[in-house]
């Protein structure tokens, strides 16, 4: 997925600092509750060890490649706060008998995970490093004597959410993304053809005129009409008609096969192909050899149709210039040409030069 960057690691400082932030603010409630002769200890943990972890993040994202790397920072980030904690609750009651909550513990991996957006996989790793490192301090000290099996319980059954919980929400944005992909696709392409819809059709082509105009390159449009659909699908019905324009877009794509190459359908059973950087006898073999596909395909067409069997007219305009001239009215000469092939008997191309 496109990272918009900048927004990105903008809000990603603004997450962090909002982190720094309820430190202090719970550090406030913290003093309220331990003893003075603790405020020391506590002091240096939070704002000598955490805070400046939490800044040391934030200058990291001053790094370019922050953002490629930053789920592995912000899961070290995690463990980092965490372990933090534990030498607290650790060294309160070694040194104090003073029994420090283990609460924090979630909601770092909450924030950490959530706010900062801790992928699944890494979110799993760091909080089984935090599980066990829970464990190791309950079998080292067992701070909360009777509670630790139900501390223990709490911490991992919190953290266990808290991976559960990015699984469904990767799981969900993944959808999404899925879902928007196709939706894109759908609103881009003719889902009968695969070629273009007309409305990406003129966008892109727009886009071309500018750029053959801007580079002083020639141009080509041309428009391709089935002959005596109508005819076609009254004997054959709409699902053979249908097969018909799926086999024009086949043959399309494989005559005009160059990157810059625009292939839509512009309506029923008329499409469009729009060249650039293209010489006049280049176009006119392509609609030479959209004719033999035709002929090689070798479909029976309907009775009274102009032609025994299926064939498309095709008209051509050539443009050596393309200095204020634009998509509608190369599309409209087009137009003009493949009147004057159908007129001329069908199954042909006309080309005129502008
Ligand atoms: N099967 C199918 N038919 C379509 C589709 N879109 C348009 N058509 C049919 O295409 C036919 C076009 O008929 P006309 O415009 O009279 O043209 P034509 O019979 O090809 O005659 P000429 O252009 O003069 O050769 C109509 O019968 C439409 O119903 C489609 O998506 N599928």
């Amino acid at each position: 997925m496109q990272i918009n960057r900048p927004s990105e690691l903008k809000r990603l400082r603004i997450a962090l600092i909002i982190g720094a932030v309820l430190i202090v603010v719970f550090m406030t409630a913290d003093l309220m509750l331990l003893p003075s002769t603790m405020y020391e200890l506590y002091i240096f943990d939070r704002l000598l060890l955490q805070l400046p972890i939490v800044f040391a993040v934030v200058v990291a994202s001053y790094w370019r490649k922050f953002i490629q790397h930053r789920a592995y920072v912000f899961a070290g980030l995690l463990a980092a706060l965490t372990y933090s904690n534990y030498w607290l609750i650790f060294v309160c009651w070694q040194e104090h008998s003073f029994i420090f909550p283990y609460e924090g513990t979630i909601l770092y991996a909450f924030f950490c995970v959530f706010a900062l957006g801790i992928p699944f996989k890494l979110a799993v790793s760091v909080n089984v490093i935090n599980i066990l490192g829970f464990l190791g301090l309950m079998w080292i000290t067992p701070v909360y004597g009777d509670r630790v099996p139900i501390s223990a319980a709490f911490v991992a059954g919190s953290l266990f959410i808290c991976v559960y919980a990015r699984y469904r929400l990767d799981r969900s944005v993944h959808l999404l993304k899925e879902t928007n992909e196709r939706l894109l696709k759908l609103s881009k392409f003719d889902p009968l053809s695969d070629l273009l819809s007309r409305r990406a059709l003129r966008e892109q082509s727009e886009k071309l005129v500018a750029l053959s105009q801007r580079h002083k390159v020639s141009m080509a449009v041309m428009m391709l009409d089935l002959d005596d659909f109508k005819k076609y699908n009254d004997s054959f019905g709409h699902q053979q008609g249908d097969e018909a324009i799926k086999i024009q877009a086949r043959i399309m794509k494989q005559v005009f096969k160059r990157e810059t190459d625009i292939l839509g359908r512009y309506g029923g059973e008329e499409f469009i192909v729009v060249l650039s950087d293209i010489e006049k006898s280049q176009a006119t073999m392509q609609a030479k050899a959209l004719l033999d596909k035709w002929k090689e395909t070798a479909i029976e067409h309907a009775q009274g149709a102009k032609h025994p069997l299926m064939s498309c007219s095709i008209g051509v305009v050539f443009a050596e210039s393309v200095t204020d001239v634009s998509i509608d009215w190369l599309i409209d000469e087009a137009d003009k040409a493949l009147y004057e092939a159908k007129a001329n008997g069908k199954a042909q191309f006309v080309i005129t030069q502008v």
